[in-house]
């Protein structure tokens, strides 16, 4: 199973290879922690979801948040994708990476003035609207600009995903969208707004969805919803199942193909007639990137092996936060195996990437990687401990491209003010 984790990171002989570059010489070139990208995993990806779907009218709109270097953005811009976002800065980055506004639909529970302002002076193709207040809000701000928004409103269907719970955002006790009963009344009020164009219906479930049967019953309620907004008179251009699906974590996880989610949603969407919107994240970049990092130290403590590397919960958050399994390899493979804990330099007991793991026997210097970190992984990194943020490398057959310098120390502290040290008071 090491051998063949994915076809764009395997082995040759005991040397771990993204596409045809040997990882090794990515890592002694640009340092580490360093993330690596496979860009042909990526356009598999998105061939596979544009094949699954090439029957039905579907635009595919990336999701930004998994992972928005720009140089990530512009393979899916040049493939012809949309993006979802859900800030002013992932609207700023896809507009830097030349997205067709028409291509953008914004989610996100707290939009700021600036924010909606800036979007509706874009043009987007959809707001995805999560509240009433947002509607009021939404709708002055477009008398202001001068400038009509499109509008969907984002409903939440009360599905139950069947995933971690930190990332089930369907269900009626969480933040997200407006309850399925309250939703006619919500496009009742925006039917009025003279500044706001109804485009669409919303959803997203949750993500790392690893069986697609809740999408039917979320698809279900939206489709009925969708009619009766028809007999209100109230007709919409197209139906947005959100993203969700899961990848492979562990080496025997066996997520959905596109495929089974073309297959189970749109018999339901083309009774509607409507176009439909897809918001994958995860599923198109999640695998095409690892984390590569060093051994700093060995130590033993008790009965306990602790393999302590030189990447940390501020480089990969998900094991610290979801207490999420990614799978690790040694960069060279070694014939002896320990039982170890493998953790990171911070200064907290939740910084570790795995605990009594299976895994070969590394020593100082060694490099190992962590993979499946290609979504949620660089984007939700952070400086804490001062730690700058790592390098990003783009692999393309045996070229590869840095995507993002390593951060330094002074780019970490340059937007600190202090009048006595860099004399930058504003
Ligand atoms: C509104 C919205 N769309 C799409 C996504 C992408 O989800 P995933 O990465 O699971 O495909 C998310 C994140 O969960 C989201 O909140
Ligand atoms: N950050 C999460 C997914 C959140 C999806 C955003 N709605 C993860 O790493 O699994």
């Amino acid at each position: 199973m090491e051998d063949s984790f994915s076809p764009y990171f395997h082995f040759v002989d005991n040397e771990l290879y993204c596409e045809k570059t040997p990882v090794k010489k990515i890592a002694k070139e640009f340092g580490t922690p360093v993330y690596i990208y496979s860009k042909n995993a990526i356009l598999e990806k998105i061939r596979e979801y544009k094949e699954a779907f090439k029957e039905y009218p579907t635009l595919i709109c990336y999701a930004a948040k998994a992972n928005s270097n720009l140089s990530i953005l512009k393979i899916f811009q040049e493939e012809g994708l949309g993006l979802d976002i859900v800030s002013g800065g992932e609207l700023y980055r896809g507009l830097k990476a030349e997205f067709d506004p028409k291509k953008i639909v914004y989610a996100g529970v707290g939009k700021t003035d600036k924010e909606l302002i800036d979007a509706i002076d874009t043009g987007i193709l959809s707001f995805n609207v999560e509240s009433l207040m947002e509607l009021d809000v939404l709708d002055e701000l477009s008398e202001k600009v001068g400038k009509k928004a499109d509008i969907s409103i984002r409903v939440n269907p009360d599905v139950n995903p069947k995933t971690h719970p930190y990332i089930s955002t369907g269900l009626r006790k969480s933040k997200f969208g407006i309850d399925m009963e309250d939703a006619l009344e919500a496009y009742k009020i925006a039917s009025r707004k003279k500044n706001l164009n109804i485009v669409g219906i919303h959803c997203h479930i949750g993500s790392q969805i690893m069986d697609v049967s809740p999408y039917e019953e979320a698809v279900e309620k939206l489709v009925q919803l969708v009619f009766k907004l028809k007999r209100e008179g109230i007709e919409l251009r197209h139906i947005d199942i959100g993203g969700g699906l899961g990848i492979r974590y562990r080496p025997e996880d066996n997520p959905p193909h596109p495929k089974e989610l073309a297959e189970i949603v749109i018999p339901y969407i083309k009774e509607t007639g409507l176009k439909l919107l897809i918001e994958p994240g995860r599923s198109l970049v999640g695998e095409a990137g690892i984390l590569v990092s060093q051994v700093l130290f060995l130590k033993d403590k008790g009965d306990k092996h602790f393999i302590i590397i030189d990447s940390g919960m501020n480089d990969l958050l998900r094991p610290a936060m979801y207490q999420a399994y990614h799978h690790i390899l040694s960069v060279e493979k070694k014939k002896e195996k320990v039982i170890a804990d493998i953790v990171g330099p911070i200064c907290e007991t939740g910084d570790f990437f795995a605990l009594d793991r299976e895994i070969d026997n590394l020593n100082r210097g060694d490099y190992l990687a962590v993979m499946s970190a290609g979504a949620y992984g660089f984007s939700m990194s952070s400086n804490y401990n001062t730690r700058p943020r790592a390098a990003e490398v783009l692999v393309d057959g045996e070229n590869f491209y840095l995507i993002r310098n390593r951060e330094s120390y002074q780019y970490i502290i340059q937007p600190e003010i202090n009048e006595k040290i860099q004399g930058e008071v504003k």
